[in-house]
C-alpha cells in the first residue's frame, strides 16, 4: 500500500476574472520531507496555499491534506496542519506569552501546556514576557512558528517565513526549519529564494506565472543547473578572447565583461596565459550561482500558451 501523502494536488486551478493565478498544478508532498514551493513575486504560491488552508476555493482540480478534502471534511482537513500565510499577527501590547495563551485558548485550549516547550524551540525563551510590540520582526515570524506548533502539527505550513528578514533573522529561521524538519515534522513552505529552497529542501516545485516550470529534487535540479563562469575583465577583452582557443575553455564576451567556462584548472591556465601575454586583469569574480541563473531561466522565459510538462520547461531552460 502506497504511504499517505502530506498533500496532493491534481490539476489544481484558481482564476481571478480574466488572470489564472493558478493553473493546472499538481504537486505531491510526502511525509517527512521540506517541501519548497518556489517562484517570483506574482507566481500563485501564496493563492495555492490560500486554497489549501481552505481560505480560498480552487475553481478546478482536486486538493487532499493526508487524504482529506474540504468538500468532504470541512475543516477537519486541516487537523494535523497549521501554519501562517503572510506574516503572523499579534497582539502588540500583550507579551509573546499572553498572546500564545490566547491563540491555545481559542483552539481549545490543548495547546496551553506546549507553551514553554514551543516558546523554547523557537528560541524566544526569557523574551516571552516582554511585549510583542518590541520584538523584532525575526522574532515576530519565530512567535509565529510558536503558535503553529502549539496545535502539535503534522505538517507545517509557512508563507514565505524568511521575507523582510535581516541576513541574522534569515539565518535563524532557517536552522528553526531545519530543526523543526530534523524532529520530523512536513513543512511546505513557500519562497522567492532559491538559496533558501536549495539550503532546507528536499524536493521543489517552481511556479511561472501560476504553473509548474518544475518539480523534482534539490539534487536533480542542481544536476541539471549550468555550469558556473568566472567573469573576467582585462585592459584588452578582445585580446585575452583571442588567447581562449590555447587553453581548454569556453569563453563569451557579454555585457562588457568575459565569461569564461571550464574546469577550474583550465580557467586558471588561461588566467595565466592573459596575464603572461602582458594584459591586466581588472577583475576576476564568480558569476550568478548555478541554481539561480537556472531558477531565472526556469521562471522568466516566454509564458507557456498551453499546459507544459515541467520537464520540457526546464530542458527548453538549460538548452
Ligand atoms: N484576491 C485576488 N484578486 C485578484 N488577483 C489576485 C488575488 N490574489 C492574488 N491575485 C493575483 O494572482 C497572482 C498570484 O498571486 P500570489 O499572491 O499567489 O503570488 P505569489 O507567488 O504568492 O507572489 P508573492 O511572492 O508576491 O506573494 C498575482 O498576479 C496576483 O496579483
Amino acid at each position: 500500500m502506497s504511504e499517505l501523502l502530506a498533500v496532493q494536488a491534481e490539476g489544481l486551478t484558481k482564476r481571478y476574472g480574466a488572470l489564472t493565478a493558478v493553473d493546472g498544478i499538481s504537486m505531491r508532498v510526502a511525509q517527512g520531507e521540506v517541501y519548497g514551493v518556489l517562484g517570483p513575486n506574482g507566481a500563485g504560491k501564496t493563492t495555492f496555499l490560500r486554497m489549501l488552508f481552505g481560505l480560498i476555493r480552487p475553481d478546478a482540480g482536486q486538493l487532499e491534506v493526508f487524504g482529506r478534502t474540504w468538500a468532504e471534511h470541512g475543516t477537519a482537513a486541516l487537523d494535523g496542519v497549521a501554519g501562517f500565510i503572510e506574516s503572523p499577527r499579534f497582539y502588540p501590547y500583550l507579551s509573546g506569552r499572553r498572546n500564545l495563551q490566547l491563540l491555545a485558548g481559542l483552539d481549545g485550549g490543548s495547546g496551553a501546556d506546549r507553551i514553554e516547550e514551543v516558546l523554547e524551540v523557537v528560541d524566544l525563551t526569557g523574551r516571552e514576557g516582554d511585549k510583542v510590540a518590541g520584538y523584532s520582526f525575526g522574532m515576530r515570524q519565530r512567535l509565529g512558528v510558536a503558535a503553529s506548533l502549539l496545535r502539535d502539527p503534522r505538517l507545517l505550513v509557512l508563507d514565505e517565513p524568511a521575507n523582510g528578514l535581516d541576513p541574522a533573522g534569515i539565518r535563524d529561521m532557517r536552522a528553526l526549519v531545519k530543526r523543526l524538519a530534523a524532529s520530523g515534522l512536513t513543512v511546505l513552505l513557500s519562497s522567492h529564494d532559491m538559496d533558501e529552497v536549495e539550503e532546507i529542501c528536499d524536493n521543489v516545485t517552481i511556479m511561472k506565472r501560476g504553473s509548474v516550470a518544475y518539480h523534482g529534487t534539490i539534487a536533480d535540479l542542481r544536476r541539471q543547473a549550468p555550469p558556473q563562469a568566472h567573469l573576467l575583465r582585462t585592459n584588452d577583452d578582445t585580446a585575452a578572447l583571442a588567447l581562449a582557443g590555447r587553453a581548454d575553455v569556453s569563453v563569451s564576451a557579454a555585457d562588457g565583461q568575459l565569461a569564461v567556462h571550464g574546469q577550474q584548472t583550465a580557467i586558471d591556465a588561461y588566467v595565466a596565459d592573459v596575464v603572461g601575454s602582458g594584459l591586466a586583469i581588472r577583475s576576476l569574480t564568480l558569476g550568478e550561482a548555478p541554481l539561480e541563473s537556472l531558477f531565472f531561466m526556469l521562471t522568466e522565459s516566454a509564458p507557456a500558451t498551453t499546459a507544459t510538462p515541467a520537464h520540457t520547461d526546464l530542458e527548453e531552460a538549460t538548452r
